[in-house]
């Protein structure tokens, strides 16, 4: 896959990497992996927000991923519950095709504006991909993925503009899901039972008590558990599932409405890194099979994990730092003075240097910045 996308070393002595425009200025016809390189983009810490060419070249990516898309025409950006939906809804945009989320100029403030928590952050999330939110404790991994998924808290407050598709509207009851980081699972359930009376409980009434089997057995086998089916969840009393097989039980309930778009707050928190592979490799697959938008909260990858993913948005301070595919930000990093040490993990790298240089980082970017033109 090309990787010069979200970096451009441009030869006009222009060391800075830094994101051009694609030389067509009207919505691309089809989409395509070069459309989605062309407006793939760096960012910097610190700079100003983005030029108009940006959003023009993002709502052009939106545009091509929208086509056939059934739209519902509520206003997503005022209000962020997604609870009074129309029942009919049910499962109605999971049967179209994939949700693109675009994120422009968002931020987030609470106490009435007086504290900032997300300043600026412009981004996107295509249908097949998984996108990694990564950055230090406290940089606002959590609120951005809440704020994407509309679910705020009342005492924050949200500017900028959400696109479902391009266009600003409420995402359909059941196109999303939102997996937290604790399993809040039955510990005397087996991994059969705690799917099925879910399928029961959540899948409409439309269908049938052997669908909603079938759509359970399908998660299971999807998520790799079929060889646990009978094993109890357990608990820190009873032995049962182990950490990696029970995010994946918690994955399989949130995956049974076919959802569009997966929110994941941190799904390898707490999990080695063999037991972080297999739940990572699993959700990559559900995303790529069934064209499933993911945006995940990580915290320390391994390399076989970050490998996974297709773009990264790495924060800091509520601020992007870089945000692009995985496969560039290497050079990213490199171009302003940090390579990334041969044999370690990259994802290690990228989050020492925001950490431990972060004064550094700063003074070697401002000082690229005249050579920055958005
Ligand atoms: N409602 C709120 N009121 C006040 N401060 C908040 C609120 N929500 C979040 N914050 C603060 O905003 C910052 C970002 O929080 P957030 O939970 O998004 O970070 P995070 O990157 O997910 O952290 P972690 O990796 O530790 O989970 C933190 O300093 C947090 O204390």
């Amino acid at each position: 896959m090309d990787s010069e996308g979200a970096i451009n070393n441009n030869n006009n002595n222009n060391k800075v990497p830094r994101w051009t425009p694609s030389p067509t200025r009207s919505p691309p016809q089809k989409s395509s992996d070069e459309d989605r390189e062309a407006v793939a983009l760096a960012t910097f810490p610190f700079s100003d927000h983005q030029e108009p060419t940006m959003e023009t070249e993002m709502e052009a990516v939106v545009l091509a991923r929208k086509e056939d898309h059934h739209h519902h025409h509520h206003d997503y950006s005022n209000n962020n519950d997604y609870a009074d939906h129309d029942d009919d809804d049910q499962l109605g945009a999971a049967a179209d095709g994939g949700v693109s989320v675009t994120w422009k100029d968002l931020c987030v403030t609470v106490g009435g504006g007086q504290l900032t928590i997300l300043e600026g952050l412009t981004g996107y999330a295509e249908p097949g991909e998984v996108l990694a939110i990564m950055g230090p404790s406290g940089c606002g991994k959590s609120t951005l993925l809440d704020a994407l998924a509309g679910r705020l808290s009342s005492t924050a407050q949200q500017r900028g503009d959400i696109l479902i598709n391009g266009r600003k509207e409420r995402l359909a009851y059941g196109t999303s899901a939102y997996v937290t980081q604790d399993d809040t699972l039955m510990t005397t359930l087996t991994v059969k039972e705690a799917v099925y009376y879910s399928a029961q409980l959540q899948l409409p009434d439309s269908m049938s008590i052997a669908e909603k089997k079938k759509r359970a057995e399908m998660v299971i086998k999807e998520m790799g558990l079929q060889d646990s089916v009978n094993t109890r969840i357990g608990g820190w009393a009873v032995k049962g599932l182990s950490g990696g097989q029970k995010r994946r039980v918690s994955i399989c309930i949130e995956v049974l409405r076919r959802p569009k778009l997966l929110f994941l707050d941190e799904p390898t928190s707490g999990l080695d890194s063999a037991a972080s592979y297999h739940v990572m490799s699993r959700i990559l697959k559900l995303a790529r099979n069934d064209g499933i938008t993911v945006v995940a909260s990580v915290h320390q990858p391994s390399s076989e994990v970050f490998e996974l993913f297709r773009n990264l948005c790495l924060l800091s301070s509520g601020r992007t730092v870089y945000f692009g595919p995985i496969a560039s930000a290497e050079q990213f990093f490199t171009s302003n003075g940090f390579p990334c040490p041969t044999l370690r993990n990259p994802s290690d790298h990228y989050l020492r240097t925001i950490n431990k240089d972060f004064d550094q980082v700063i003074i070697s970017l401002i000082s690229c910045t005249p050579a920055l033109k958005w």
